[in-house]
């Protein structure tokens, strides 16, 4: 198997009681593309993100790159590179949007393993990662174009805002694997464009970017394929032009 193949997930099944809200989902977001994963409200685009990354009980299987990271609890999938963002945005409302940014890369660089021989070395690491974290999570705020609501508490802040919020922090993880749960909901045009934008300079940095939204016509345009969940099970997938003409698909979505 090839090292940088990104992330896969293999036959991934969810039940909730009675419930399988997720069937048999296979699905690859390689490294460098932007993947979609769409499908009317209920589909189980939210059980696929909160199966990858731990949070739920699945079957099946989740590999990144040469990793299996089938069964292993969330911090450890976060620690091989996945990091994500969640349908309700959650920062930590008190804080200011910066703070919250900057205790985001702090708490990464605390967990990313140091090289050196003691724990001088250790700590004299995360004293200057600590300095810098400022700094990184003003690059960070720029990036994501919410430099101008640094200052203010992340709970005043409207929700587009607190969505870019979300993504800032998870990039503060510098991950491998983006999985983003509705990015675009609540987020004017001019935001939702600066959003594409990112998106797809990330997957032109190398990152794999996994994108779940309820409408299909808001991801056409910034990914590379598709993937379509009706009832937990995928129904359509590839390029979104072709997804996007298949009768099946439309008809899932005009059933909703
Ligand atoms: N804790 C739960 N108990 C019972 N059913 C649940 C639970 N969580 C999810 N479900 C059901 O699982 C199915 C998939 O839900 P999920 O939230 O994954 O869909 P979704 O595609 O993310 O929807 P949306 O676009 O509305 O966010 C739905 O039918 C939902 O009602």
């Amino acid at each position: 198997m090839p090292a940088a193949e990104g992330l896969r997930a293999t036959g991934l099944t969810v039940r909730i009681g009675p419930l399988t809200v997720l069937d048999g989902v296979d699905l690859l977001a390689p490294p460098g593309a932007v993947t979609g994963l769409v499908g009317p409200p209920g589909a189980g685009k939210t059980a696929f993100a909160d199966a990858v990354t731990g949070l739920v009980r699945a079957a099946g299987t989740v590999r990144l790159d040469d990793a299996d990271l089938t069964g292993a609890a969330p911090r450890v999938r976060a620690r091989h590179g996945l990091a994500r963002t969640f349908a309700a945005a959650a920062p930590f409302g008190s804080l200011t949007v910066r703070d919250n940014v900057r205790a985001a890369v702090e708490v990464h660089a605390r967990t990313r393993p140091v090289a050196g021989r003691g724990w001088r070395d250790v700590r004299r690491r995360r004293r200057a990662l600590r300095r810098a974290s400022g700094a990184t999570a003003d690059a960070l705020l720029a990036r994501t174009g919410i430099a101008a609501h640094a200052g203010r508490a992340a709970a005043a802040v409207p929700l587009g805002t607190a969505r870019l919020l979300d993504i800032a922090r998870a990039l503060a993880a510098g991950p491998r694997v983006l999985l983003l749960d509705d990015p675009s909901a609540g987020l004017p045009v001019p935001a939702a464009r600066a959003l594409e934008v990112l998106l797809r300079d990330l997957a032109a940095e190398g990152v794999a970017v996994l994108v779940a939204d309820r409408d299909l016509d808001r991801v056409l345009g910034v990914c590379d394929t598709l993937y379509v969940l009706d009832r937990g099970r995928v129904v359509a997938a590839g390029p979104p032009a072709r997804v996007r003409a298949d009768p099946g698909v439309r008809a899932a979505f005009a059933r909703r």
